[in-house]
């Protein structure tokens, strides 16, 4: 018998023989989620693609986790209430560290607007000995007017008029990070292009030893 909420009962870990350690040999990479949050326009699913073509083309195993492309199936039934968003999010956290722990780097992209649940994400990956954090965050720090003058989608359009009710920006909330690793911002009015953006999250990989074994 399981417990409706919270912690299972009668349910216990079992461990595998081959552990994250020998998988992350096998794809000379080391498992980990790179979380990109902003607002709807930012850019987050254009550096998420980005970023897995440059990791691939260097021989790095990546899989992007789009919020827009989740909510088509494992998320179909939430919405965008704050309980929907806080529910969402946990459960792309969960994924994402599962395909961190099978050797992965994860990119999810996602506005995961509200700090408590990306925090809540982040005690997630710590991993069990807490030695290596095993989430990175992106915050895309682009103006509400730019991603507005963007509206690929005429969602912002919509939401002024009041056709979208708790349009993260408009009339919901977005709550910057105070803690992320990265920071994606305009230079003298110009965003980086999608390449540049890739690079300095690739960089920051290299650099911290993501990409060896
Ligand atoms: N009310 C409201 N607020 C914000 N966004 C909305 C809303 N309704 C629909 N959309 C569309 O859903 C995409 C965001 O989904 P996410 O799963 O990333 O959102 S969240 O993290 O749960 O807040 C988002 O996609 P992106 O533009 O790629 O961010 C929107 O296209
Ligand atoms: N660095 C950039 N420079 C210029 N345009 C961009 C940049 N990043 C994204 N865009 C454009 O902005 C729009 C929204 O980008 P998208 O990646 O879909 O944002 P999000 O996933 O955050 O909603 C798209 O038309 C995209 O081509």
């Amino acid at each position: 018998m399981s417990s409706a909420m919270g912690s299972p009962t009668n349910v216990f870990w079992h461990e595998c023989a081959v552990g994250k350690g020998e998988r992350q040999k096998l794809v000379n990479q080391q498992g980990c989620v790179v979380w990109i949050t902003g607002l709807s326009g930012s850019g987050k699913s254009t550096l998420a693609c980005s970023l897995n073509r440059e990791l691939h083309s260097r021989g790095k195993l990546s899989y992007v986790l789009d919020g827009d492309n989740v909510r088509h199936g494992l998320n179909k039934n939430l919405g965008f209430s704050p309980e929907d968003r806080t529910e969402n999010i946990r459960r792309v956290g969960e994924v994402s560290k599962l395909f961190a722990d099978a050797g992965l780097i994860c990119i999810a992209s996602l506005i995961s607007p509200y700090r408590k649940d990306r925090d809540a994400c982040r005690a997630l990956m710590t991993d069990a000995n807490f030695i290596e954090a095993m989430l990175l965050s992106v915050f895309m720090n682009i103006p509400l007017e730019v991603c507005e003058r963007r509206d690929t989608k005429g969602l912002y359009k919509l939401a002024r008029a009041g056709k979208i009710k708790g349009f993260t920006g408009i009339d919901d909330p977005y709550e910057p990070p105070l803690n992320c690793e990265i920071k994606i911002e305009q230079k003298n009015g110009v965003c980086p292009t999608p390449c540049d953006m890739a690079a300095q999250v690739v960089s920051y990989l290299d650099g911290n030893g993501f990409l060896r074994a």
